[in-house]
This record gives C-alpha cells, sequence and structure tokens, in this order.
C-alpha cells in the first residue's frame, strides 16, 4: 500500500530556543496551525531523551486536533515512543535503508540534500521527500563552511526528482519578503519541476504572532500552486500573466501591444530608479526621458528601500559595482513591492570579482529581465563557447543564440535579452528576434546600458498597462504583474529603430551627432514608425 501522502506546503521545523521572550511553546505551536501550517517536524537539540518524547508526545496531540501530521528530527527512538508520522533524518544520521528497517514501510522518511549527487542518493534509496538546504544564510542553525545554493541551485536539484515521487521542500533562510522569489527562482531548468513547500523555523517560531506568519506563507504559497495548475504546459516563466491565444502571437499583434506600451509610458510617466555606472548615467536619465518616462538615479540603501513602492521598475546596471549594498535592498525591495526589476550585468565574465558579486546579488533578489551582450549572457549561462570563438561582430557569438537565451531563460526563472548586431528574447518558451539597428551603436559608449534602461521604462509601462486592464492572476505569489516579454521586446525595438532613424539623419556626422540624434528621434518616435520599421521575428 502506497505511504500516505502529507501536505508539505508549509512545513514547521520546531525550535524552541528561538522563542520570543515570554511566548509559550504550545500556544505558540496551536497558532502557528490555526495559521495553516501543514506539516510539523519536531526538532529538539539541547531536549534529553525523556524531555524530547514529552515534547513530541504534547506537540502531537495538539497537532491531531488540527489533522496536521507531525516528524521527528533524527531520533526514531522518538518517533516510536510516540508514534509520530515518521522522521526527518540528515545525511550523517542513520542511514535512510536502515531506518527504513527499523520504523517499518508505513512511515514517512525525510532526507536532508545539499546538492545533486545526495539527491541522487535520496532517490535511490526511496525517500518520501527531501529538505533542500540552505536556500539562504540562517541564524537558526550553524552551516558555516556550507555554500548557500540559492534559488536556482534549489531547481537544479529539483529537476532529478521530476516523475520520481520523491517531494521537496526548500529550508534556511525562507521568510515572508524572499518566499516569491524562491518559489518562481527555483523552477527546476529542464523539467519546470517546483517545490512542494517550504520548511522554516524562525519565520514563524521567533514570531510574536505565529498565526499571521504562518497565514502569510501558506497564502503565497497556495497561489504559487494555483498560478501553476493554471499553467500546465506552459514552460515560459511570465507568459503567464498576459497569456495570449498562440494563433494571435504575430508580428502585428506585438507591434501593436508596443505601440500600445509607448502610449502609456507618455501618459503615466513613471518613475525608473537606475543604479547604473557612472560612465553612462547621465545618457540613461535623457533617454529615459524621451521616451516619457522619469529617471532617478538612487544608490543609497535607506533611499531605494523608502523609494520602491513609488517606482514603475528598478534597473541594477552593475559597472562600476560601487554601491552592492544599495543593490542588494533595491533589489530585494523590488522583489517585495511586485516592481520589475532588471538586471545588466556588465562584464560579468571579465574577471571573478564580477562573478562572484553577481552570483551574490542574483541570490540575494530575483531579476525579471536579465539584459546581456554575447560575453555577458555566456559567462552566465555557464558557456566557454563565445569566449572561444570570440565575439564576432557579424553574429551574436554563439552558433545557435536562440537556444542559448531560452535555456538560461529557464535556468534563471527570467526574461533574457542577448544584445549584439541582432538581439534575441526569451522567456524561456518563446524566442524573438529583432534585426533593427545601426552600426553605430557600437560607437558611443553605454549604448547596451541605455536599451537596459529603456527596457526598465517598458517594464514598468507593461505592469501598468496590466492593472489597467486585467483581472489579477494570482497577485499573492507573482513576482510582477504585465507580460515582461513584450516589455523587452518593446525595450529593444524602440531603441533599435530610433537608431537607425537617427543614423539616417543628414545632420549625423559621426557617434557624437549620433549620441544627441539618437535622444531626439527617441523622443520624435511615434508608433506608426515604429510599426514601419520593425523587424521582428518570432523563432
Ligand atoms: C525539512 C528539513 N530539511 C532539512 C533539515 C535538516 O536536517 P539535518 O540535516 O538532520 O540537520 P538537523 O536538523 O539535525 O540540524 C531538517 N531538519 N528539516
Ligand atoms: C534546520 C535547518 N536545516 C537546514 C539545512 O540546510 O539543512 S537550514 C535549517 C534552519 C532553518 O531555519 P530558518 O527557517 O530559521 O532559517
Amino acid at each position: 500500500m502506497p505511504r500516505r501522502q502529507l501536505d508539505y506546503s508549509v512545513y514547521l521545523v520546531t525550535g524552541r530556543e528561538f522563542l520570543p521572550a515570554g511566548k509559550d511553546y504550545y500556544e505558540s505551536l496551536e497558532e502557528s496551525l490555526q495559521g495553516g501550517v501543514t506539516l510539523v517536524q519536531v526538532r529538539e537539540k539541547n531536549a534529553d531523551t525523556g524531555e524530547f518524547i514529552e515534547v513530541a508526545r504534547r506537540t502531537k496531540q495538539i497537532c491531531d486536533k488540527y489533522n496536521v501530521p507531525v516528524l521527528i528530527n533524527d531520533r526514531i527512538d522518538v518517533h516510536l515512543a510516540v508514534g509520530t508520522a515518521g522522521i526527518h533524518i540528515g545525511q550523517t544520521d542513520c542511514p535512510l535503508p536502515l531506518a527504513r528497517t527499523l520504523i517499518g514501510p508505513d512511515a514517512i522518511i525525510g532526507l536532508s540534500v545539499r546538492n545533486v549527487d545526495e539527491c541522487k542518493r535520496a532517490i535511490e534509496q526511496s525517500a518520501d521527500y527531501i529538505g533542500i538546504g540552505s536556500v539562504w544564510h540562517t541564524s537558526s542553525k550553524d552551516i558555516k563552511g556550507r555554500r548557500c545554493l540559492g534559488p536556482d541551485g534549489t531547481g537544479e536539484i529539483l529537476d532529478l526528482l521530476d516523475g520520481t515521487g520523491v517531494k521537496a521542500v526548500a529550508i534556511g533562510g525562507i521568510h515572508l519578503p524572499n518566499l516569491p522569489q524562491l518559489l518562481h527562482g527555483s523552477i527546476s531548468p529542464k523539467t519546470s519541476n517546483t517545490l512542494d513547500g517550504v520548511a522554516v523555523i524562525s519565520d514563524i517560531v521567533a514570531s510574536q504572532r505565529p498565526r499571521e506568519s504562518a497565514s502569510q506563507l501558506r497564502e503565497i504559497v497556495d497561489s504559487f500552486k494555483r498560478a501553476r495548475l493554471n499553467l500546465k504546459g506552459q514552460k515560459g516563466v511570465f507568459s503567464i500573466i498576459d497569456a495570449v491565444d498562440q494563433a494571435a502571437l504575430d508580428k502585428e499583434y506585438l507591434v501593436k501591444k508596443v505601440e500600445g506600451l509607448m502610449r502609456i509610458l507618455e501618459q503615466e510617466t513613471p518613475l525608473i530608479n537606475q543604479l547604473t555606472n557612472k560612465v553612462v548615467m547621465n545618457d540613461s536619465a535623457n533617454v529615459t526621458l524621451a521616451v516619457g518616462a522619469s529617471p532617478i538615479m538612487s544608490t543609497n540603501p535607506r533611499d531605494v528601500y523608502d523609494l520602491s513602492p513609488a517606482i514603475g521598475a528598478c534597473l541594477i546596471n552593475f559597472g562600476t559595482i560601487d554601491d552592492k549594498e544599495g543593490m542588494k535592498v533595491a533589489g530585494r525591495q523590488a522583489n517585495v513591492n511586485r516592481k520589475p526589476l532588471i538586471f545588466d550585468p556588465v562584464a560579468v565574465g571579465a574577471t571573478s570579482f564580477r562573478r562572484e558579486n553577481a552570483a551574490e546579488l542574483l541570490a540575494h533578489w530575483q531579476p525579471t529581465i536579465i539584459k546581456g551582450n554575447a560575453a555577458e549572457i555566456g559567462a552566465l549561462a555557464e558557456s566557454t563557447e563565445v569566449a572561444s570563438r570570440g565575439v564576432d561582430a557579424a553574429g551574436s557569438g554563439f552558433k545557435d543564440p536562440a537556444a542559448v537565451v531560452k535555456a538560461l531563460a529557464r535556468k534563471r526563472a527570467a526574461i533574457i535579452v542577448l544584445t549584439g548586431p541582432t538581439d534575441y528574447i526569451s522567456d524561456g518558451d518563446r524566442v524573438y528576434k529583432v534585426s533593427n539597428g545601426s552600426h553605430f551603436l557600437e560607437k558611443i559608449t553605454g549604448s547596451g546600458c541605455q536599451a537596459g534602461t529603456l527596457i526598465a521604462c517598458f517594464a514598468a509601462a507593461s505592469r501598468i498597462s496590466y492593472l489597467q486592464n486585467n483581472e489579477p492572476f494570482e497577485d499573492d505569489s507573482q513576482l510582477v504583474q504585465g507580460d515582461m516579454l513584450v516589455a523587452a521586446l518593446a525595450g529593444i525595438l524602440v531603441y533599435t529603430v530610433a537608431s537607425e532613424a537617427a543614423a539616417e539623419r543628414s545632420d549625423v556626422k559621426g557617434p557624437g551627432t549620433f549620441r544627441s540624434a539618437l535622444i531626439d528621434e527617441l523622443y520624435n518616435l511615434t508608433p506608426e514608425v515604429v510599426r514601419h520599421r520593425a523587424k521582428v521575428e518570432i523563432l
């Protein structure tokens, strides 16, 4: 007979040592169950056996009232003494096959997994579920010397579970503000497998109001699961929001969408916060104004925190990486406030310093759109193709650029924009190819950065368009609202079409005059010109 199925959605791991002063453990437990905790693990690191059994017994008594199963951390004897649903064991605890022999076929066994190899073993040994961790830094356990997996590392492990029946929760540093980031960022790149739930200690146990803490986590997990059910079969990361009939998805449809976004920018003037490099700051602010949006270049951590609710989108361009703390706060708050977050990882492959900083930022927040040239996208995709071929000016640097952007979009759960003489944009499902542009773009500094700025402007417009026109779609768990694939296309198309118009002007004699003409052409660009010139292919 198959073992009973548990609901892993919000998995409370207990920790009496983390209770706020004056809060009783059993009272906190009961409140968290009322908030919607679906599974409880009794974890006692300092109690002797008698005390552990007593705590587990009373915990089970309370959980039984709410029909919530209880598992025991590490101790098979305590599980047997209390008659709980099963155990959770770590890599250095009783080996799983032996534990299975001792506790019988009906009990649940969960196993901690820190990497792909441990996950393979857990599957071979028929674990019921795995606890993947630590996702982020945690103060609830000493994880010194261990690399935090981040959402993407979690997703790599989830890929192995698809079709195995083994369930998965993530653990370590999970709190309400980073939960949507984790759920989306861990969608597995190859199979689109997702977490079955999240395991937390401090977010609930250390709370003065565990009922509210549990219920807020539960709302987000439930909403995410409902959204994934609605999306069955769709692999794109953000196509969800503005899901369109595939038959309607032609160039005509896309250009019409871009035109609509251009009008919204002019009417609504969204504020775009740009943490960008010193070389391009002035031009980035000017192109923002030229398309109708409003620039602000704030980097101070306190300031970006306060600004976040008011902005339409946030751009993080880490050209000179002077303001990492501000970048961390701005990106995290963009996630928390569900604002589009555009990441331009300038020269990320060039030095280990840049690679490490990009990894740190990407573990801290979830970008909506990542824009880069071939070398940058190659570095993020961990591809050696561009480095070994050299970025040739006539191509993208990749043999199959469409496949690269598609795979990276799935890996990072973000829209990927690969810029170059031809631009490629993907959400992991669809790929758009844009062949507009001018050779002058390579002759001015910061053209890629300006493209990133315009993508941020149109992402803000797309969000506004969604809020004006659409029924809310599982808002609790969505990282952003609006069609971000079309937004990325709009940013690229408007920029490259304006560059063509600028290059054709008789007063443009070289890069200097081109630079000014480009701002003028962006300012004067009409939807009709975009329609007329657009060279967009749907691959
Ligand atoms: C759900 C879940 N996942 C992982 C762990 C960690 O277990 P373990 O590796 O045994 O470490 P300790 O909890 O014993 O410190 C867990 N407890 N629960
Ligand atoms: C018990 C535990 N195990 C981890 C692992 O990585 O295996 S992290 C962790 C602590 C989780 O606590 P919090 O939710 O407060 O971060």
